[in-house]
C-alpha cells in the first residue's frame, strides 16, 4: 500500500500502552529542518497523548541523516531509553548522493537493530522532491513522525516479551 493510500497520522490509542514509565531517545537531522521538525512533533504528540512524561523525552539534534547512526547509537548506550525514534529528510538533488545517503542511513539503522536490544525506528523520508516531504510531515498523507512514534510505543511492548 502506497502512503497516498494510508494517512499516516491515522492510529488507534486504544492498542497503545500508556507511556507515564517509559523513556523515548529521539534523534533528528538539521538538514531540511522544517520537515524534521513537523516530524519531531507528530512523534512527539503522539507520546505526549498516551501519557508519556516531557522530562523522559529527550532529543538530540544531528548535522544530517548520514549522522543519525551515530546519534541513535550515543542514545541507546548512554540515556537509558526504551526506544530511539531516528528522524530525518532526504530529498533528492542533482547527483547520486540521494541514493548513497539513503542506503547508508537504511543499512545503519538496520545494523542498530540488530546489535542492539532497544529498537531503532526508521523515520526517513526518502523523497523526490520537497513537496513530498511536507505532504508526509503533516500535510494531505498526515505525518509519518506520528507513525514513528505508533511504531515505537509497539515496539517497546514487543521487547518486554
Ligand atoms: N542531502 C541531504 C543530506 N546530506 C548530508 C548527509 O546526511 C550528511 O550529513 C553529510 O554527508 C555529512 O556526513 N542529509 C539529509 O538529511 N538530507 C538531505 O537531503
Ligand atoms: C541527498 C543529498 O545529499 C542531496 O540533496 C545533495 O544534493 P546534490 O545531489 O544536488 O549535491
Amino acid at each position: 500500500m502506497a502512503t497516498a493510500n494510508k494517512n499516516l497520522s491515522e492510529y488507534d490509542k486504544s492498542t497503545l500502552p500508556n507511556a507515564k514509565d517509559l523513556r523515548f531517545g529521539i534523534v533528528v537531522s538539521e538538514w531540511n529542518d522544517k520537515i524534521t521538525n513537523g516530524l519531531y512533533q507528530g512523534a512527539y504528540d503522539v507520546l505526549i497523548d498516551v501519557g508519556a512524561l516531557p522530562e523522559n523525552i529527550i532529543r538530540w539534534n544531528v548535522p544530517g541523516s548520514f549522522e543519525l547512526i551515530f546519534g541513535s547509537k550515543k542514545m541507546i548506550e548512554t540515556q537509558n531509553v526504551d526506544v530511539v525514534i531516528a528522524i530525518g529528510c532526504v530529498i533528492k538533488g542533482e547527483t547520486m548522493h540521494f541514493e548513497f545517503v539513503c542506503e547508508g542511513v537504511t543499512q545503519g539503522i538496520k545494523d542498530l537493530n540488530v546489535a542492539y536490544n532497544i529498537p531503532t525506528i526508521f523515520c526517513l523520508l526518502t523523497d523526490n522532491n520537497e513537496q513530498q516531504s511536507i505532504d508526509r510531515s503533516g500535510g494531505v498523507h498526515g505525518n509519518k513522525g506520528t507513525e514513528a512514534a505508533v511504531a515505537a510505543l509497539k515496539m517497546i511492548e514487543l521487547n518486554k516479551r
